[in-house]
């Protein structure tokens, strides 16, 4: 599989051409530029491939681009930021994590039903979701987001993420609001969920993460990726 990622900086070839991605990609990025109205540059890529069955960990400084490299590969910009280049995508469905985690819950409805609604799954599925991420106790069904603390809206998040079943997870440091214990249960699931073809991309300021999860390692700076050698065996190392 050719992973082929380069920093505007450091490059000295062309970019590959869309036409030229591996078969197996499952969202494809060429010469992305992301600006401010003002023409300020936030984010520079010449070439990423995302290719099923990766696992893709982000880390670099706060302010880099991490973000604003989710929102690219999600194909959705925040407002006010221009971008240029070429976006190619072959999946539809593209679940997403957010920071904090009640952005991806509707704040009215209880948490069971609407992971239900949402996700089309069976009760049992919901509560077999929620148990997974530690969320077991029924009571927490019964909840609205506003009556869950930040840990608790981002392991539910991360649980709706699972019940989509969409083959391309993007999560905004999802382990951010977690202890440690909770953390490590929430990282081994998302490595198990993530062990076939299904396409996980996490950002994350802890090593402990890439250590169990990245199949491929991307570090951000001052908005260029740099792509590392991942020397470890993933979701071992736990
Ligand atoms: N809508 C926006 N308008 C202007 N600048 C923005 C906007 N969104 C992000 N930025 C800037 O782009 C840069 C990258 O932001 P981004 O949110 O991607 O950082 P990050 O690496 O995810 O940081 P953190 O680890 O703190 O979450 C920052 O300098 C940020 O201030």
């Amino acid at each position: 599989m050719v992973n082929w990622l380069r920093n505007a900086a450091t490059a000295e070839h062309r970019a590959p051409a869309l036409e030229e991605t591996p078969q197996r990609a499952v969202v494809s990025l060429r010469e992305i530029c992301v600006q401010t109205a003002d023409g300020r540059t936030l984010l520079s890529i010449d070439a990423l491939d995302v290719c099923a069955g990766d696992r893709i960990v982000v880390t670099g400084t706060s302010g880099s681009g991490k973000s604003l490299l989710l929102s690219v590969l999600t194909g959705r910009l925040p407002a006010g930021l221009r971008l240029a280049g070429e976006r190619r995508s072959v999946v539809t469905r593209i679940g997403f994590v957010p920071q904090r985690g009640s952005e991806a819950l509707h704040p009215l409805t209880k948490l069971g039903r609407q992971l239900r609604a949402v996700t089309r799954t069976s009760a049992q599925a919901v509560a077999a979701a929620l148990e997974s991420v530690g969320l077991g106790d029924p009571a927490f069904a019964g909840r609205r987001p506003a009556e869950l603390s930040g840990g608790q809206a981002q392991r539910a998040a991360v649980a709706l993420a699972m019940l989509s079943d969409a083959p391309l997870v993007l999560a905004d440091e999802p382990t951010s609001a977690l202890d440690n214990e909770t953390r490590e249960g929430v990282v081994q699931l998302l490595a198990d969920a993530f062990a076939g073809d299904r396409t996980l991309i996490v950002t994350t300021h802890d090593a402990v993460v890439v250590r169990a999860l990245a199949t491929r390692h991307i570090v951000v700076r001052d908005g260029a990726l740099t792509e590392l050698p991942v020397t470890h065996t993933p979701a071992l190392a736990l």
